[in-house]
This record gives C-alpha cells, structure tokens and sequence, in this order.
C-alpha cells in the first residue's frame, strides 16, 4: 500500500495553484494520471521522486516512510526504490547502451539482470552502441530497462510514449505492461492520450488545478467525455 498526502503551493501562469492530493494506491496499481497542461501531474511526480519538496504532508510506501513534514522526515531520491522515465531521453550520450544500464546498477554483480534487461527489450545487438545512433523508440526502450535495473517498488512515468509514432508507442506499451508484472511494480502514468490510458490503467485520477476531479475507472471518465 502506498499512502500519499501531499499540499504544495504551485507557482502557476496567472496565480498559485494549491495542489492537495490525498490517495491511497494498491500495490500492482497501474493509475493514469490526466488533466490539462499546468494542473500539476509532473510536480506529483516529481514530489513522489523526492526531487521536488513538497510544503507539507506524508508519502509512505509499503510501511518505509519516504516524507513526513510533522518529522521532517524527506528521504533522499537515491533512497527511494522508484523507476522514472519521462518523455525526454535521458540517457548519457557518451555511454554504450550497456554502459548506460550497468551504471544504474546498485551493485556490480548484477550485470546477468542487464543483459536479461537487454534481451527483453530486444536491444543486445545494440548494447555496445551508443544513445546517439539510436531511434527515438529504441531510446525510450533502454531508459525503460535502466528504471528498471534497481528492482523499483514504483515506477513513475512521464509522458514516456508521447514522443513516438503509433507503432513504436504499442510496442513500448507492451514492454511497460510486461515490466510492470515481471518486477510486481505499482506503477503511475501521466499522458495525454486517452486510448494510451484505457488500454494500459485500471484506475484513472484526473487532476484539475492541482486537485483530484475524478477518481476511477477510465472507461467511465472518457466515455463522459463523448
Ligand atoms: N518547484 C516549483 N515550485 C512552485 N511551482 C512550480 C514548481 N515547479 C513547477 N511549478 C509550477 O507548477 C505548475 C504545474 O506544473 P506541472 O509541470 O506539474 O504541470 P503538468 O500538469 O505536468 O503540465 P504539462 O501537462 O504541461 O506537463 C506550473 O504552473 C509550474 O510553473
């Protein structure tokens, strides 16, 4: 269970916007998160990464508590067992692929899990090449796999797929799908793409000027929408 209660006073184009958030995920949760450009979705994110500070509130995972404002408690991003991959690539051009996996590594005697990563993401013949020569899909494939080589307990994504064409965002949705079962991840997704969320979420938060308009199923929330 991952209990996350977070107030931030964003700085927003025409004023502040109190994000408040208040909910519960399940671990094995994949949970969109929708909502209009400036509501708040990448601060979340960020917020639950340990990479933005929120004013006040808690973020407990599975009994280890990340932030805690009444102790001052803020564990550091490195502490946090979370995957992130957002819609930049963010590898480091001047490391192979291989290198770029292996660097992520907590401890050196895991590199059977990169080349294990390495196959299931179709990219061993490419291991020894770097970022630069490489699509944009097989990019947002290796930062996948890199999120994936601490084991994380929650995988955050940003916009991931919204770069790429139709055909390599099913591929990369599959991928994520597969990941996300193989490593028993609890897993958010913020995206723009309503068929993108229906297909892979079970539960849909829509966020508006930092707060929770719809909690549910996604079905629901779209078909409203027609
Ligand atoms: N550190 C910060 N402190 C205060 N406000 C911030 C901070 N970082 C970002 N903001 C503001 O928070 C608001 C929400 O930004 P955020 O990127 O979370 O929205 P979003 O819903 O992800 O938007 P988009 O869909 O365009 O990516 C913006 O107005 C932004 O300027």
């Amino acid at each position: 269970m991952i209990d996350i209660r977070l107030h931030k006073k964003l700085k927003g184009a025409s004023g502040p916007i109190p994000l408040e958030l208040d909910i519960h995920l399940q671990k094995g949760d994949i949970v969109g998160i929708y909502g209009p450009s400036g509501a708040g979705k990448s601060s979340v994110l960020r917020m639950l990464a340990g990479l933005m500070q929120p004013d006040s509130g808690f973020v407990g995972v599975n009994g280890e508590i990340w932030y805690d404002s009444k102790n001052g408690r803020h564990l550091a991003p490195r502490h946090r067992h979370i995957g992130m991959v957002f819609q930049e690539y963010s590898l480091f051009p001047n490391m192979s692929v291989r290198e770029n996996l292996e660097f992520a590594l907590d401890h050196s005697d895991d590199t059977g899990l990169v080349d294990d990563l390495l196959d299931s993401i179709g990219m061993r013949e490419l291991a020894n090449q770097r970022p630069g020569i490489l699509s944009g899909g097989q990019k947002q494939r290796v930062a996948l796999a890199r999120a994936m080589i601490r084991r994380p307990t929650l995988l955050l994504l940003d916009e991931p797929l919204s770069a790429l064409d139709m055909e390599m965002r099913r591929n990369l949705q599959h991928i994520i799908l597969r990941f996300h079962a193989d490593f028993q991840l609890t897993t958010l997704l913020v995206s723009h793409d309503s068929s993108e969320i229906k297909k892979m979420a079970k539960r849909l938060l829509v966020l508006e000027n930092g707060k929770i308009g719809f909690d549910g199923d996604p079905l629901t929330f779209f078909a409203s929408l027609e």
